[in-house]
């Protein structure tokens, strides 16, 4: 019989929080934080492989929030005590929300600040004079702020956390990460979390962690089948488009998707495409502004939206940026990029609550970036599916893929998604329609005009929204791009070119544009239709055997 698991209030934890804990719902702790908490309150360094979206964040912030909580019983003067850093400005956010959600019951005793992104070095000086318990932020930003002298740390910091250490050289800080460690004490606790190892982590450990204790959780770095449905599906370019249109308006996937390409044209070529038919999706990006990157998700996360197209740029751009300012040049295969943000990172650790599915629309060019964007589904213990698309050009990482990712098993933990294209060769006429309305011109206009309403939009999130917070439900980031293409014909499927095994299954006319005026969900209940996602009812999985439980579904071989 398996051993019974060490729960949460056997750990010597404050009840404040253990309250907090109990509010967000978590009946146990996950086996990172099982394994990682007693060890970091004994005053461990650690050094933590755990899979994607198994709990990591709250695996160093328990242990953090309750040495705060048990040195606040003794009168200690007011002092930066923590530091966190993370690769990218949208993960700093999420990790200043967890923290504030752990300390729901004690914010007075312990307080964080996250100095990732947004304001300028200068704006933040205020916030840092307080001298926070916690303070979150990027290498960049967070040397820049020691240079400054806005923060002392090297006698008051108690404990250093690298979140994501394997992206942090990747992102172009191996300088500013060293340059910081000399505004550190000499002792000090260190945790390194990390959903991957490589030799930047390695190299990290070296630097930062003393006699660690090392925790390498799951062999594998994502979920197992039972959580955790991989498939490929292997089609050329208009293939591609045929079949995302078939998946959506037929709604043979269901629930949140995050659909991922390789570049930010890509995205809006895609969402032109989708909008002819009907299908709202939001683009996030590197290009838009990080206020409405950050709004984009927290509204994902409460149910506004079903689609995201991501553009996953690290894989294709590998930008290097130092506290100086200075970047290193790097190729990037994008033509007339416009000014990224270099600490934009959407598939790495943002934790987008209950997506049901993530369809990599193009592959992935890594095996790393694979496990970062797969692992934006089946988090927690929810269950999820990863759909990948693989042109012939994309052949060779999907066998780094497989070859990574199935270890020591003959089998490939990717199956093949068999599906009968023959059946919807009826919607390639109109994708073919549809896909030559997106012309090169009407992508670059959508893509200018979605960074102009997005400027505006991100302007009214600094300020007026701050006064006007109902207003900010209404703020969406899903609207038309090019309503000029739009023929009203394309927005209905006619029933004769629907694949006979699935009418009756599917209703493409009630896909309308259902969640446009949907009302902001209370807060904690996550809006979705991610709860029909049960198996057996999943079209998207249903639909693939025609053994499968769903009789109905008889569209694919067996
Ligand atoms: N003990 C728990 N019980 C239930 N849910 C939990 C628990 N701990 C964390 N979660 C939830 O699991 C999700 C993933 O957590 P988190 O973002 O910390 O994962 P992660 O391991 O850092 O993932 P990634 O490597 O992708 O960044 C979050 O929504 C979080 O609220």
């Amino acid at each position: 019989m398996a051993a019974e698991r060490l729960q949460f209030h056997e750990m010597g934890l404050d009840d404040r929080l253990l309250k907090a804990v109990a509010d967000l719902g978590w009946s146990q702790p996950t086996l990172i934080q099982e394994k990682a908490i007693p060890l970091a309150l004994e005053g461990k360094d650690l050094l933590a492989r755990a899979r994607t979206g198994s709990g990591k964040t709250a695996a160093y912030a328990i242990p953090i929030i309750q040495r705060i909580l048990a040195s606040k019983q003794s009168v200690r003067v007011q002092d930066v005590r923590a530091l966190i850093l993370v690769p990218t400005k949208e993960l700093g956010q999420q990790v200043q929300s967890m923290i504030r959600q752990l300390t729901s019951c004690c914010s007075r005793d312990v307080r964080v600040a996250d100095i990732s992104g947004k304001a300028d070095v200068s704006t933040q000086r205020p916030i840092l004079m307080e001298k926070p318990d916690v303070v979150v932020g990027t290498p960049s930003r967070v040397l820049a702020h020691l240079k400054a002298q806005n923060l002392v740390l090297h006698s008051s910091l108690e404990m250093l956390v690298v979140d994501e250490a394997d992206l942090v050289f990747s992102f172009g800080f191996e300088s500013d990460l060293k340059n910081l460690l000399c505004h550190l004490p000499k002792i000090y606790q260190s945790f390194l979390m990390s959903a991957t190892f490589n030799e930047d982590v390695q190299a990290l450990k070296e630097l930062l962690l003393h006699n660690p204790v090392t925790l390498k959780l799951q062999g594998s770095q994502l979920p197992d089948s039972s959580q955790l449905q991989q498939y490929t599906i292997k089609c050329e370019e208009e293939d591609k488009f045929l079949l995302i249109y078939t998946l959506l308006k037929l709604q043979l996937v269901q629930g949140k998707t995050l659909l991922f390409v390789g570049a930010v044209d890509r995205s809006y070529r895609l969402k032109l495409f989708l909008e002819q038919f009907a299908i709202p999706a939001c683009v996030l990006n590197s290009e838009l502004p990080v206020q409405s990157r950050c709004h984009l998700i927290s509204q994902f996360n409460q149910g506004f939206y079903d689609i995201i197209i991501a553009s996953d740029e690290q894989t294709l751009v590998q930008p290097a940026v130092s506290s100086s300012g200075k970047e290193k040049k790097q190729k990037s295969s994008e033509k007339g990029a416009k000014a990224k943000d270099k600490e934009y990172g959407v598939s790495r650790g943002v934790d987008f609550q209950n997506v049901a599915n993530v369809i990599n629309f193009d592959f992935p060019t890594s095996v790393d970036s694979y496990i970062h964007r797969v692992g934006r589904t089946a988090r927690a213990d929810n269950p999820g599916t990863a759909l990948s698309f693989v042109a012939h050009t994309e052949l060779s990482a999907l066998e780094e893929v497989e070859e990574s990712l199935c270890g020591d098993k003959a089998e490939s933990a990717l199956k093949p998604y068999e599906f009968r294209m023959e059946e919807i060769e009826g919607f390639r006429y109109r994708c073919r329609d549809a896909m030559r309305a997106v012309t090169k011109q009407a992508v670059r206009e959508a893509r200018l005009k979605e960074i102009k309403q997005e400027l505006l939009n991100s302007e009214k999130l600094k300020t007026y929204f701050e006064d006007n917070p109902r207003d900010l439900q209404l703020l969406r980031h899903d609207k038309d791009l090019h309503p000029a293409v739009i023929k009203p014909h394309m927005k209905n499927i006619p029933d004769y070119l629907i694949p006979e095994t699935l009418r009756g299954v599917v209703n493409p006319l009630s896909s309308r544009r259902r969640k446009r005026r949907i009302k902001p969900a209370a807060e904690g209940v996550v809006k979705s239709s991610f709860k029909k996602n049960v198996p057996g009812r999943n079209p998207l999985k249903s639909f693939r055997f025609t053994g499968s439980r769903n009789k109905k579904a008889k569209g694919a071989k067996s």
